[in-house]
């Protein structure tokens, strides 16, 4: 997968490219507020890699416990999700390869996600 989208090289280029994404979104920037830049670049290397199915380059905490209390929404993954797609496609990977890299996040996101979106009233109105 790897190799796929072109190597090392390209990978730090997506790297920089989906950063530079991700800083823009106003929907994202709440979680990533106050989090200093080389944190923020270990994690979009995390995400990326992840995505990738390439080595975990982290040790330590689990993606659950890494993520817990932050309230991270299903919208939020997905717009995540959705800056990497659109970043590969915009550095020539197959659409193959789009989709494989979406499945691969889509797997991890039960350790992420804490906060469902909601559909429907509120179940007990008071
Ligand atoms: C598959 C998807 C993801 C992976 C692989 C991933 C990976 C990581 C890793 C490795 C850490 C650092 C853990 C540590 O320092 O011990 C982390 C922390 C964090 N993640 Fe994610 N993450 C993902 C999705 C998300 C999403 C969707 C959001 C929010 C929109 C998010 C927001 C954060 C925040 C705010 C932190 C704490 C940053 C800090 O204070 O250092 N993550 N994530």
């Amino acid at each position: 997968m790897f190799e796929k989208v072109g190597g090392a090289t390209a990978v730090r280029t997506a790297v920089t490219v989906f950063y530079e994404r991700v800083l823009k979104d106003d929907t994202l920037s709440a979680w990533f507020e106050g989090v200093d830049l080389d944190r923020l670049a270990m994690h979009q290397r995390a995400f990326i890699t992840a995505a990738l199915g390439g080595p975990a380059q982290y040790g330590g905490r689990s993606l659950r416990v890494a993520h817990a209390g932050l309230g991270v929404t299903d919208a939020a993954f997905d717009a995540l999700a959705e800056h990497l797609a659109v970043t590969l496609l915009a550095l020539g990977a197959s659409l193959d390869v789009v989709e494989e890299v979406r499945s691969r996040l889509n797997a991890l996101r039960g350790e992420i996600v804490e906060a469902p979106t909601q559909t429907g009233p509120d179940p007990q109105p008071s």
